[in-house]
């Protein structure tokens, strides 16, 4: 059959954001182009009712892999095996480090035509057709698939995360790995940050430019994301300034994210910071130059100095919240 095979990554019993949005894309698409959408699912002792939530997004089959999760080659051994068994027509990702890395390891395993960095996909004359912003985003450029398989990897968050309440059977895979496969080990997973929360996943991010004039300035910004309960993102400005870790960096050459509230304190909204985070449902800008281009694309502007207005903030909202 033709379908669409969606691989989804999973952490401590959940799967990520990310995985729930591809998932529920391919489920969409496979609709439009009359066929399924299937997911597959790796690691050690994956349950039944785990893998099966994907039925709630649109999957209707999930491939579970005995194998070790998070590394590229055993999911890429895993996922050349479940298309030799479904013969589907294309790959998608949900973006993503990992994505990246097992899109474009799957695309030279299979011969297949791969495009990254997708922010749409439509249907086209039966077709999957992938949109990719180009040239700093300033255009889009469409890719369309030869025969085989086509790998599409979407930017991080690219897609909505959809219930549509359907069940999926699942079915065991059994993966003979590449003995270069199981070289590499997954000893700790661990995030930069220090913080204990996922930035891609943040409903709120509070994010801090160079406007906060020192590193000890995200003090105030970990203060306020703290009683906002959310978390703390950077601009490339400051990351290589040293005054926050790399993996907190929103924008081109970092994350895309697309919280419900994106609160940047200092910044100039620069389009390199811009891409990564424009997908906002809701940005508020703090800044104490009036013509500062994030107003341009702010749904709320302040003008003013970030350094009376966020601990005002973050008072008001301790207030608020009684703590
Ligand atoms: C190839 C390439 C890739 C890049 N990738 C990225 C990327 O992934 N992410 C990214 O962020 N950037 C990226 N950049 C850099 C980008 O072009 C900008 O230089 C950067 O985003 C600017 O960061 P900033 O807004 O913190 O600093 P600035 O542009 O210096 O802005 C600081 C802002 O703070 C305001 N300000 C100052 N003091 C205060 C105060 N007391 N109160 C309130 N406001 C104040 C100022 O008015 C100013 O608007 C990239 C650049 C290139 C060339």
């Amino acid at each position: 059959m033709s379908g669409i095979l969606v691989y989804a990554l999973h952490y401590e019993g959940a799967f990520n954001k990310n995985s729930l949005g591809a998932v529920s894309e391919g489920a969409r698409l496979a609709a439009e182009l009359g066929t399924e959408c299937h997911a597959i699912v790796i690691g050690e002792g994956v349950s039944d009712d785990l893998a099966a939530q994907l039925g709630k997004y649109g999957a209707s089959k999930v491939f579970r892999v005995e194998g070790p999760e998070g590394l590229a080659q055993p999911v890429i051994d895993a996922m050349e095996a479940a298309i030799a068994a479904g013969g589907h027509e294309y790959a998608l990702f949900g973006g993503g480090l990992l994505g990246f890395e097992i899109g474009a390891g799957l695309a030279a395993r299979l011969d297949a035509g791969v495009c990254m960095e997708v922010t749409n996909v439509r249907v086209e004359d039966g077709k999957l057709v992938a949109e990719r912003p180009i040239l700093q985003d300033s255009q889009i450029s469409s890719v369309h698939y030869r025969s085989g398989v086509g790998v599409i990897i979407s930017r991080l968050n690219a897609f909505e995360i959809k219930e549509t309440g359907g069940t999926a059977t699942v079915e065991d895979l059994a993966v003979e790995f590449k003995a270069h496969s199981l070289k590499a080990k997954m000893v700790q997973r661990g995030e930069q940050r220090g913080a204990d929360v996922n930035i891609e996943d943040a409903n709120i991010l509070v994010a801090g430019g160079r406007g906060l004039g020192k590193k000890e300035g995200f003090d105030a910004l970990e203060e306020l994301a703290g009683a906002l309960g959310g978390a703390v993102a950077a601009t490339r400005a400051v990351v290589d300034a040293g005054w926050y870790s790399y993996s907190a960096q929103i924008g081109q050459t970092g994350k895309t994210v697309s919280p419900k509230l994106y609160l940047a304190a200092g910044i100039s909204g620069a389009i390199q910071h811009k891409v990564g985070m424009q997908a906002s449902e809701n940005i508020v800008a703090i800044n104490k130059d009036s013509n500062a281009p994030i107003f341009e694309f702010s749904d709320l502007g302040i003008v003013g100095d970030l350094n009376k207005i966020v601990p005002k903030l973050t008072e008001a909202v301790k207030a608020k919240k009684g703590s």
